[in-house]
């Protein structure tokens, strides 16, 4: 017998912004990945997306689309917007704003939908390194979560740090907030949805903890991640490259959805 697989992934992206445009023009030359629809809320800002793909403002346009994958990169709020319809239309989708998972309550319904319809809610590593490794540790019991994560004050202009920490002038690092993940991203939804992704892998929002720092001498977005348990230690620390069009998003997480979008529709998974 033979499998049929897809000879073109169609793909749909929730977002017109930083990471959305990075993804295209990485999968530019990619034949077997075929973006067919973005969508948007407002349509001005997006006369310049993929030739052939549809624009949408409406969630329910993706009926119809036969969707195989949705990549959400849009914010906070588009999640819970977009959620259920993409789930509904598509196979799988991908959120990168995962601090909506703060919401239990829109997590919840988010799983019922993807249960009724036979879908997929898949949680990419977005800035991070190493998920997998916490994510298969957590089968066995875990002690301690420890995420730092260390930008360089200009990551942290208009957030909720400008009340935390003199960003201007600082000449040493500065850690403005230790808490659980759930109060990181819920605070930090530009910032820190790194943090509700290490605490699914691993032992939740609520017992992983969080430590945010504003450094002028930061190379990049960093990410240092201390995980004890019964599997053994794991530790990691990671460097992102900003992403040109917003300071506060890395490199990575394109790089990271990318890899999730190919490993949808490629012989070999990577
Ligand atoms: N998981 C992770 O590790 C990471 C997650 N992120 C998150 O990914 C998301 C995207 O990041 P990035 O591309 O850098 O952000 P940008 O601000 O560059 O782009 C977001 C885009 O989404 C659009 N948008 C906002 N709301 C909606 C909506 N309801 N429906 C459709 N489009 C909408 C905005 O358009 P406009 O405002 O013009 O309407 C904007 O063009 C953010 O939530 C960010 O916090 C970022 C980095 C790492
Ligand atoms: O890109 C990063 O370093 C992480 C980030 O912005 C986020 O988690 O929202």
């Amino acid at each position: 017998m033979t499998r049929a697989r897809r000879q073109t992934l169609r793909l749909a992206l929730i977002g017109w912004g930083a990471i959305s445009r990075r993804i295209a023009a990485l999968l530019a030359g990619a034949s077997d990945i075929g973006i067919v629809a973005v969508g948007v809320r407002n349509a001005a800002g997006a006369a310049d997306i993929p030739a052939g793909a549809r624009l949408v403002t409406d969630p329910q346009a993706l009926a119809g689309l036969d969707l195989d994958l949705v990549v959400e990169a849009a914010g906070r709020e588009a999640v819970a917007l977009w959620g259920e319809a993409a789930l509904t239309h598509a196979a799988a989708v991908a959120v990168a704003s995962t601090s909506a998972f703060c919401d239990t309550a829109l997590l919840d319904r988010l799983l019922e939908t993807a249960q009724a319809h036979g879908s997929q809610l898949l949680i990419p590593p977005g800035a991070l390194a190493g998920i997998d490794g916490i994510a298969a540790a957590s089968l066995l019991p875990l002690d301690a979560v420890v995420h730092r994560i260390v930008k360089p004050p200009e990551a942290w202009r208009g957030t909720a740090a400008e009340g935390l920490v003199a960003l201007d002038g600082l000449t040493r690092p500065a850690t403005f907030f230790s808490g659980t993940a759930r109060e990181a991203a819920s605070r930090f939804p530009q910032n820190a949805n790194v943090a509700v992704i290490s605490a699914l892998a691993g032992i939740g929002l609520d017992r992983t903890r969080v430590e945010l720092v504003a450094d002028p001498a930061a190379g990049g977005n960093g990410h240092q991640l201390s995980v004890r348990g019964a599997f053994g230690k794991l530790d990691l620390a990671i460097e992102n490259r900003p992403l040109a069009t917003n300071p506060k998003s890395s490199e990575m997480t394109a790089l990271g959805l990318v890899r999730l979008i190919e490993n949808r529709i490629r012989p070999l998974v990577r």
